[in-house]
């Protein structure tokens, strides 16, 4: 063992004190007398961690701040009480930034009393609690916080965190309500084929109260506060209360976020999502149907979640919330992949779920804005989000490398299967749902365009999975097709997962995305149509479904060949192509497309029996003509010409 006396301490730094009396271990000149300035062992531990960015929490420390900086994070946290107080109480909980586990954390009181009302009731024992909030934590924070307490929760081997999100792996649209009052009654769209099932503000107060009360029994919850829309102007503030870290961590990822400025100067959010996905609501509450409730309040400017943990509740809660308020701006809310080209020409991808928004705009030769929810006002577009949510069934890193290679540290992995040692990722098993998803940054995906703004769109693509085999891989349209297709929102996807070969079932969403439109689709029609119309935009129609046959006898279009015809959309090559039309739907397909054999181009070469190939094209035709009966009696635009082309710009017998 070497002694102290023969070595000096040549590099200056400090010696290693962990006890009083001097301990040196010292091997080599180098290594020497290194020490810290820690008398204990939690001493030491709390020289690991420096003062982080000013907005993290600040639930320590207090003596450091400058009474300017003190009174913000005051002001933060009467706002959180104020968001986390039960109406039928007088004040707002007890509230205290920091985890309660961590015992070195020296807290922070704020009992904020919210009503001016003088107190009849005595304080009840839930008041006299505190309830810790967990404010705007970070990715790593959040797996700690997951994987520590969240049963089910894992570290991938590329680093991402695998969840689940308990037994609902999907958005539950019959459990959405709405609440009809005086303003929304006339506003929003009811009725028939409306995804808005009413509800009573009384009950949503019942619901709001559960879910606070619940969230306030718990020793910590999450708040975030975050921003929707790339658009400065037209920015909303949203904050979120939830229970999970994973629930954090998908908002943190899927909503913008703040610079630690931004938070700073947070102030009052415009909108707030109580999600107490983990505790059922009351199913002898007025309007409930089962124990699951997603509640839109939007006079009270709040949604409540109660009985699901599905993460894209609130995603697509929020998209709802822009549905509506943004086309009182005479902004165009869309259901839409967005990218840009090296030339700045923007391209939307309209489809339902599952029909390529998210694959198709993904792409390693343009910049992307984003992958579903975009606004078009009169600059041009903007992302809503901040992320991403791609389906990961059967993904692989040949055909979609970027949204592969996103899925690392920071991106939630939602209900995937994976290896129990080596923890990779198996994308083909369903086991838990086909609907496995990864929500990632948007910044993951190399050629993102930050800020997620850009031009007014030179193309609108409308995907549809067309499990019938069809319709063509791509049309081009007229408006008024557009308009007719639009309004139509179809695809057609394979019921079921059970043995043999299962009939297709369409289906048909308004404005491709019925469940998150507020008001009546010719509303959001007419927007389009007028925007498209002054900008000259283009609209085609592309089957990212089936060819050769119905599901069960051809196959589903090679990703290859789709992308190819995108590539002749964005490059312009496809608007100036030859062109022929079909029969009943009346569309201009191509007779020739760079890197795809021209024999698939019209769906009807590629049926062995053309006599079948006809019976289906009239079957589909007439689902067209069914659904949209329901339009028929509505004026799109301003004047009746629109109308009218749009009407007659369907299926002709
Ligand atoms: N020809 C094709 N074109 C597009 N996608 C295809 C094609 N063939 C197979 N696919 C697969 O279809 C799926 C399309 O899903 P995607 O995530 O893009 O849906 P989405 O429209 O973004 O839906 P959501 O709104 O639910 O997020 C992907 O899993 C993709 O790999
Ligand atoms: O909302 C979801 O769960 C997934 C999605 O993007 C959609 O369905 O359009
Ligand atoms: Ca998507
Ligand atoms: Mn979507």
């Amino acid at each position: 063992m070497p002694t102290s006396g023969s070595i000096k301490n040549e590099s200056g730094v400090r010696k290693i004190e962990t006890q009083k009396k001097e301990n040196k271990v010292c091997n080599d000149n180098k290594d020497i007398a290194l020490t810290v300035k820690a008398q204990t062992i939690d001493e030491l531990h709390l020289l690991q961690k420096k003062k982080s960015a000013p907005t993290t929490p600040k639930g320590s420390q207090a003596t450091l701040f400058s009474s300017s900086e003190d009174e913000r994070s005051k002001q933060q946290l009467q706002s959180i009480s104020a968001s986390l107080a039960s109406l039928t109480r007088e004040s707002g909980p007890k509230v205290v930034k920091g985890d309660p586990d961590k015992r070195f954390e020296a807290r922070r009181v704020s009992h904020v009393s919210q009503h001016r009302i003088t107190p009849t009731i005595a304080v009840s024992d839930s008041a006299l609690k505190f309830t810790h909030v967990l404010y705007n934590l970070s990715p790593a924070e959040l797996y700690e916080q997951a994987i520590k307490y969240e049963k089910g929760t894992f570290m991938t081997s590329t680093g991402a965190l695998a969840t689940l999100s308990g037994a609902k792996t999907g958005r539950s649209p019959r459990d959405k309500r709405v609440v009809k009052d005086h303003v929304t009654e006339n506003e929003l769209w009811w009725g028939k084929g409306s995804p808005n099932i009413e509800m009573d503000e009384h009950s949503f107060m019942v619901n709001r109260e559960r879910a606070v009360d619940y969230l306030n029994s718990l020793d910590k919850v999450f708040v975030n506060d975050q921003f929707l829309n790339w658009d400065p102007e037209n920015r909303i503030k949203v904050r979120i209360v939830s229970t999970r870290a994973y629930h954090s961590l998908f908002m943190h990822n899927m909503c913008i976020r703040p610079t630690p400025e931004e938070l700073e100067n947070f102030g009052t959010p415009d909108f707030t999502i109580y999600n107490a996905g983990q505790f059922p609501c009351n199913r002898y509450t007025h309007y409930m149907t089962s124990s699951t409730s997603i509640d839109l309040n939007l006079a009270r400017k709040e949604m409540v979640i109660l009985g699901t943990q599905y993460a894209g509740e609130m995603k697509k809660g929020l998209f709802s919330v822009m549905h509506y308020l943004m086309p009182k701006r005479q902004i165009l809310s869309l259901h839409s992949g967005c990218n840009m080209g090296k030339d700045g020409d923007v391209a939307l991808f309209f489809g339902l779920s599952g029909t390529g928004k998210t694959t198709l705009s993904t792409d390693h030769n343009r910049y992307l804005i984003g992958d579903d929810e975009h606004c078009w006002s009169d600059k041009g577009v903007s992302n809503i989000e901040g992320g991403c949510y791609a389906k990961c069934i059967d993904l692989s890193r040949e055909k979609e490398p970027d949204i592969w290679n996103a899925i690392k540290f920071g991106t939630v992995l939602e209900n995937v299967v994976f290896d129990e040692h080596i923890r990779e990722v198996d994308y083909a098993d369903k086991s838990v749902t086909e609907n496995t998803r990864a929500a990632y940054p948007i910044e993951y995906i190399p050629n993102a365009k930050l800020p997620c703004v850009g031009r007014h769109p030179k193309n609108v693509i409308l995907l549809a999975c067309d499990a019938f085999g069809v319709l063509p891989p791509v049309s081009k349209l007229s408006l008024a097709q557009t308009m007719y297709h639009f309004i139509s929102g179809y695809t057609a996807l394979v019921a079921g997962t059970e043995q043999g070969i299962k009939e297709p079932q369409a289906t048909f969403s308004a404005c491709f995305g019925a469940a998150f439109i507020m008001l009546h689709p010719t509303q959001y029609a007419a927007m389009l149509a007028e925007k498209m119309q002054k900008q000259g935009a283009t609209g085609w129609l592309v089957n990212t479904g089936w060819s050769g046959g119905s599901y069960g006898c051809g196959s589903r279009i090679k990703l290859a060949y789709t992308r190819k015809i995108i590539d002749a959309i964005h490059s312009g090559s496809l608007l100036n192509a030859e062109y022929k039309k079909t029969e009943i739907f009346g569309l201009e397909i191509p007779t020739e497309v760079e890197g795809v054999p021209s024999e698939i181009l019209d769906p009807m070469n590629t049926w062995s029996d053309k006599k079948v190939y006809k019976e289906t094209l009239l079957k589909l035709a007439r689902l067209f003509e069914n659904n949209f009966e329901t339009f028929t009696n509505y004026k799109i635009g301003k004047d009746n010409k629109l109308t009218e082309e749009i009407l007659a710009a369907g299926p002709i017998f």
